[in-house]
């Protein structure tokens, strides 16, 4: 009864699951739940939902809403809705996506100049060495029964080893060791499994629920092995008195009040960064593969603006091309369009706060400090009235000329406001200087294996494809 006492309208709820039977059965992911919403109050600027347990929350549909959220009502919005106990997570602590209030001011403060376009400019060559062995990798063929690659498999290689070297200046063996630690980590953590589902119900969701069952974000024994790395090379650099361009080295070098970090605030950013860093983008690297196989025009012009552009630069993917590669650009912003890889942000009212009136003639709401603001990211991409014919994959959307036309609040796949993600401009230029590497030498075709369209399996928080993009890469022959 809280939204009707409340005069705001929205879909009856169950008993325990509220609006979130679907997800809660594994059907949908709850990106898919929150559009299903979206689309049946079309004339509302928000609807009254209830997420598990019955906890009530804002489904934000109008943009103007929005932007209140991300931007102009930010002191009422900015912490992000989830929760983790300190105890359990301790590595989490540090990252300013789960902080709240002035200790996230304090991390974000520390992180913000590792990503200017100038330091992010600076890690290039590191990244550059990892596309050399991304290219080697996928020059030696597929080595599996299906006789063809799984683009989400071969992305995380590529983003996991580009995190290991950026992050902490180690070669991840991603590429050549099945069993190296740093692809263990990567499948541990985010593979879609019973307890990829577990914790993200859990920590998202039903905060106390996952404190009683134990369930950090980082699992234990990962948790463990980042600080025994980390540590190491922490130790190494002092020892060594060595200087690497990378994260760790930028992470030790910031001064807080003329003070260096402690040794735990260092490990932290840097766990941070390493997980942040590359699930991410090899979700929206494979994504982009996947829609290019299955749009060959438009994987022809990425192809002509590859050839056009690396013919200047002496047919080398170096920093200063890929600035040139809009076409390229405009094809991955729409791809995260269609495939945002976090589907929802969450964020929590921390201020009683007055909110428009729900339908056009009708009367403000006040809704509680406490409340959940969810603004459904996957919904919105997919309003046919921001997106013309949204199942359509149209990087022309996102030309200047159409971009500036539109409105900004329409595209949410990196947030926006003072909350933006901070590593954007990192993950775009490793992002597409893989993608850039191996579409150049290739063309990619889509394994019969792959179920198109491609649905998002319930069991993991960001998006993943339920059973894989399975693709073959067909080396091009390209005229001299
Ligand atoms: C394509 C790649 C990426 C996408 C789509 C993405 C998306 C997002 C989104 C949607 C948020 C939440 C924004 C909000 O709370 O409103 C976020 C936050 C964040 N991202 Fe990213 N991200 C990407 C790459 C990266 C990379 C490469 C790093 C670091 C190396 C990173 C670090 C972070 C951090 C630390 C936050 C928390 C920021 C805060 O709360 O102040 N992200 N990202």
């Amino acid at each position: 009864n809280h939204w009707r006492r409340c005069g705001v309208d929205g879909p009856v709820p169950l008993p325990l699951v509220g609006n979130l039977l679907e997800y809660i059965l594994a059907k949908k992911h709850f990106g898919e739940v929150y559009q299903k919403v979206y689309k049946s109050y079309s004339s509302a600027s928000y609807v009254g939902i209830y997420r598990l347990l019955n906890e009530p929350a804002i489904l934000v549909r109008d943009l103007d809403f929005v932007k209140d959220v991300f931007v102009r009502k930010f002191n009422a919005y900015h912490d992000n809705s989830v929760m983790i106990d300190p105890k359990l997570d301790p590595l989490a602590m540090s990252n300013p996506f789960y902080a709240k209030g002035d200790r996230w001011k304090l991390l974000r403060s520390q992180l913000a100049p590792l990503f200017t376009s100038s330091k992010v400019k600076s890690l290039f060559p590191l990244v550059y060495d990892v596309c050399q062995k991304f290219e080697k990798y996928v020059a030696r063929g597929p080595d599996n029964q299906y006789n063809a690659f799984e683009a989400k498999d071969l992305c995380s290689k590529f983003t996991i080893e580009v995190m290991a070297s950026c992050g902490f200046g180690l070669n991840g063996e991603a590429f050549t060791n099945p069993n190296s630690e740093f692809a263990k980590f990567g499948e541990q953590i985010y593979s879609p499994t019973f307890w990829t589902f577990l914790q993200s119900v859990g920590g998202h969701f039903l905060p106390p629920v996952s404190k009683i069952l134990r369930l950090p974000s980082i699992p234990k024994n990962i948790q463990r092995w980042l600080t025994i790395i980390a540590k190491e090379v922490i130790r190494r650099r002092e020892t060594e008195n060595g200087t690497r361009n990378d994260f760790l080295q930028l992470i030790s070098d910031t001064k807080e009040n003329d003070k260096i970090l402690s040794e735990n605030e260092v490990l932290g950013h840097c766990s941070t960064l390493l997980i942040e860093g590359f699930e991410t983008s090899s979700t929206l690297m494979a994504y982009c593969l996947y829609e290019l196989a299955i749009n060959p025009d438009i994987q022809k012009a990425v192809h002509e603006e590859l050839d056009r552009v690396l013919v200047k630069h002496n047919r080398t993917i170096t920093y200063e091309s890929l600035q040139e590669m809009n076409y390229l650009n405009s094809a991955m912003l729409e791809t995260l369009r269609m495939h945002p890889v976090m589907s929802a942000t969450v964020k929590l009212c921390t201020e009683d706060t007055e909110l428009p009136p729900q339908y056009p003639g009708g009367r403000p709401v006040t809704i509680p400090a406490g409340t959940s603001i969810v603004v459904p990211v996957m919904a919105i991409q997919y309003d046919p009235e921001l997106y013309p014919k949204p199942n359509t994959f149209n990087p022309e959307r996102f030309n200047d000329e159409n971009q500036g036309s539109r409105n900004k609040y329409s595209f949410l796949s990196f947030g926006e406001g003072p909350r933006i993600c901070i590593g954007m401009r990192f993950g775009m230029m490793q992002s597409k200087a893989g993608l850039a590497t191996i579409l150049y030498k290739y063309n990619v075709r889509l394994s019969p294996k792959t179920q198109v369209p491609t649905k998002p399996t319930p069991a993991t928080y960001l998006l993943n494809p339920e059973s894989g993009l399975w693709m073959n890469f067909e080396r091009r022959l390209r005229k001299l």
